[in-house]
Parts: C-alpha cells; sequence; structure tokens
C-alpha cells in the first residue's frame, strides 16, 4: 500500500484546516513547514510593500528559512499545501521542495485561496529530480 504524507504551510489557519482534513480523509501523515519565525499579520499585509510577504514576492531567488522541514523519505505520495500568495505559493514551499529528493514520488499541490484559481501556481516550482509540475 502507497504510504502518503499532507504537507502544508499556513498563515492563518485556512490551508491547515484544509490538510488536517486531507490527511484524515485519506488516511496519511501530517507535517507542517514553518517558517522563522512564524508569521505576523504585520508580516502577510500584502497592502504594504516593505511587509515580509511583499519582499519575499518581489525577489524569486529567496528561500527563506525554516524550521522544521519534513522529510520526504518513506513516502510515495505527497500532497503539498500552501495559500495563494500573488497566485503563487509562498516562498517557504520553495526552500522545502528544494531541500529534498522526490525521485520516484507522486507530487500533488493543493491550495487555498481568497479567489484566484491554483492551476498555475506549481508550475514555477523546481522539484529535485522530477519535471517541474505544470
Ligand atoms: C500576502 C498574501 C497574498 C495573497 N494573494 C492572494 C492572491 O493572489 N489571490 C487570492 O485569491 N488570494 C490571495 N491571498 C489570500 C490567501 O490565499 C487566502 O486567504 C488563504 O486561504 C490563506 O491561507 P492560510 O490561512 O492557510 O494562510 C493572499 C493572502 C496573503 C496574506
Amino acid at each position: 500500500m502507497s504510504k502518503q504524507l499532507v504537507v502544508y504551510i499556513s498563515a492563518t489557519g485556512t490551508t491547515r484546516r484544509v490538510a488536517q482534513n486531507l490527511a484524515k480523509a485519506i488516511d496519511a501523515d501530517l507535517a507542517e513547514i514553518v517558517p522563522v519565525p512564524p508569521f505576523t499579520a504585520q508580516d502577510i499585509d500584502w497592502t504594504d510593500p516593505t511587509s515580509r510577504a511583499s519582499r519575499q514576492h518581489a525577489d524569486r531567488a529567496m528561500r527563506p528559512p525554516i524550521s522544521a522541514s519534513p522529510s520526504a523519505d518513506g513516502y510515495d505520495e505527497i500532497f503539498v499545501g500552501y495559500p495563494l500568495w500573488w497566485d503563487t505559493a509562498p516562498r517557504e514551499v520553495r526552500t522545502w521542495l528544494e531541500s529534498h529528493d522526490f525521485t520516484g514520488k507522486t507530487i500533488t499541490t493543493f491550495a487555498t485561496s481568497s479567489s484566484a484559481h491554483a492551476a498555475h501556481s506549481a508550475s514555477n516550482c523546481t522539484i529535485r529530480h522530477r519535471t517541474p509540475i505544470g
């Protein structure tokens, strides 16, 4: 039987709830990508061009630190969930994706948002040893 992991990052709890429900529904393990330091309300103010979120969005090369980097070892299928920030994932997701070897694993992304569609949000994430998801 394939072993499944649900990994998520969440600033205000919405993606966390979805990830928890998904993990429960499919009987998967659950792990969180934890930003360092955790996001504050001020950090994620998208109307402020100097906020932490705005600054990381402006810098495509930035790979912000994470305090927990859930291991992908031993899993066949991994679900990766995140809030959409300007139609893409918080850069901490890239920090995590680029820190692990996903050879032979199936990666499925999911996202929560206010209104936007997640279809293209994973296309610019590079996953080691695997064709980027389109
Ligand atoms: C910095 C920032 C940027 C966002 N950009 C978008 C966006 O481009 N499109 C959208 O529909 N929602 C956007 N949202 C709303 C979040 O995607 C939405 O509230 C999400 O469900 C939050 O998930 P969380 O509670 O797990 O952090 C943005 C929120 C933040 C904080």
